[in-house]
This record gives C-alpha cells, structure tokens and sequence, in this order.
C-alpha cells in the first residue's frame, strides 16, 4: 500500500502534468521552403474544422532590413534563409503569449517589398496554433513550447520545381532570379539549419514524406484525430 505521503506526491505531479498540458495547443510545423508547410497548416486547419484553429506563419516574421541590407536585397545578395534575417525573438515572445490565452498583434511582412507591412493583425484568444515556417524548429525554447512537432520533407528537385512554380505565381520572381537563389543561399541554408531540425522530432514527432505523387491527407486525418483526443482530454471539444 502506499503511504500518505506517497498519495500527495502523485496528486501533485498530476496537478503539474495537467496545469502544464492546458491552453492552448502548439502544433510546430518545420521543413524546406515549399516542401509544404503552408499546404499541410491548411489542410489540418480544414480538417479540426474550428474557428479556434490559427496559422502564425514564420514569414511575418522577418526583421525591418537596414539600409545596407535594403541595397543587398536589391541586388539579389541578401541572405533570406539565414536565421539572421528573422525576428525569432519576437515569434518567440508571440506565441509565449498565444499559449498563456492572450490575444496577440501579429506582424505583416511582403514578399513583393521584401518589407514589413505597416499593419498588424490583432488574432483573439486561440484552442490551437500551427506555428510554420522554414526554421520555426531552430529555437529550442519553441521546440520546447511545441505540443506536437511536424518535420515536411521532400527532395532538392521537388522544392526547388515548386517553388519556380509558386515564386511567378505569387511573390512576383523570375525563373533565373529564383534558381540563383536556390543555389547561393536557399539550398546551403536548408543544409545547414533547416534539415537538422529533424533531429528535434522527439519520439512523439511526425516526419511527413512529401515528394511529387505523395498525399499529405493520411497524415493530416491521423494528427487531427490526435489532437482532438488531446483537446477532449483538455476539456475543449473542436
Ligand atoms: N503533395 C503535393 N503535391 C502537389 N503540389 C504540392 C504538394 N505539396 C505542396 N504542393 C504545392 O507546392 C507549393 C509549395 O507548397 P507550400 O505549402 O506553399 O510550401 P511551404 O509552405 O513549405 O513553402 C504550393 O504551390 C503547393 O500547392
Ligand atoms: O523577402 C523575402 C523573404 C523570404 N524569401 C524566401 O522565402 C522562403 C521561406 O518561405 P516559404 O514560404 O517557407 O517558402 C525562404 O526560403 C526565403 O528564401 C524571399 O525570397 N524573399
């Protein structure tokens, strides 16, 4: 039998699981550009089917560039996929927020000016948040936030052929423009800071295989079911 003390502990480390398992619940979803994040955050968000789902994209979160920097950026010379050239501090300090329940400003930055807009967006209190972005897992204080840790992969050719595809399409690029960058920073930096965020998965993370002909839905039906479990847990039914 246990002893009396022994009883108190274990209702105490409940107490401390279940405080540390409530609000609101943080999806990461990391991987190279356009292997597709934006694509898998979409479909999750369909399919939880709540308006209590919200997409924080890491794009909003690229810094105000100085001067120097703005004449790079003209010349095609600056270094996007840096972790340098994000506010990660400041999606850190976001999403603190996001998880404590508070309703948060969230910054708008534009692919075509390579700028942060003007306005911000103000998102209410949200059950769920899918944080992503090309190095959403490089801070391990978010790591550490994350109630469930995605990893997007697809090979070279797929995310570069997607990319020439979607960059005409909506940031306004040209082929060569956006295969010089591939090769001078997109590709070095995937190797260097975004592929070894896959080592962060945990035993609990999801590695999703996204090459050409494969089908993010399998995936995303189980996660979804896996979330809703967890937010019924929670107290919160989707
Ligand atoms: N499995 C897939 N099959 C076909 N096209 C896809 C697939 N996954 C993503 N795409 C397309 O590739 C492009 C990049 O995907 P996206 O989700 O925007 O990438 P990311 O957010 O990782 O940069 C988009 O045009 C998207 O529709
Ligand atoms: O002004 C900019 C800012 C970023 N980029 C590129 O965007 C991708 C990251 O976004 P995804 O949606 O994950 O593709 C990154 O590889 C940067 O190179 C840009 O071209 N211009």
């Amino acid at each position: 039998m246990q002893s009396s003390a022994a009883v108190a502990d274990a209702a105490i480390a409940a107490t401390t699981v279940t405080a540390a398992k409530s609000g609101p619940f943080l999806i990461v979803v990391c991987g190279g550009s356009a292997s597709g994040k934006t694509m898998f955050a979409h479909l999750l968000k369909t399919r939880l089917n709540s308006e209590r789902v919200f997409i924080l994209s890491m794009d909003h979160f690229y810094r105000n560039f100085t001067e120097e920097e703005k004449k790079e950026i003209l010349k095609e010379e600056f270094n996007f996929d840096s972790p340098d050239a994000l506010d990660i501090d400041c999606a850190h300090d976001l999403i603190v927020k996001m998880k404590s329940g508070e309703a948060v400003n969230v910054p708008s930055y534009s692919f075509t000016k390579h700028a942060r807009e003007a306005h911000t967006t103000l998102v209410p209190s949200m059950d769920i948040i899918i944080f992503e972005g090309i190095l959403s897992l490089h801070d391990d204080r978010i790591v550490d936030m994350a109630d469930k840790k995605v990893f997007v992969s697809a090979d070279e050719d797929t995310r570069l052929n997607r990319r020439l595809t979607r960059d005409a399409r909506e940031r306004g690029r040209t082929e060569e423009s956006t295969r010089a960058q591939h090769e001078k920073f997109v590709e070095p930096a995937y190797r260097a800071y975004i592929a070894p965020c896959a080592n962060k998965l945990g035993t609990n993370g999801l590695l999703v295989e996204n090459n050409e002909g494969q089908n993010l839905e399998p995936h995303v039906e189980s996660l979804a079911k896996e979330i809703r479990e967890e937010m019924k847990w929670r107290g919160v039914s989707l």
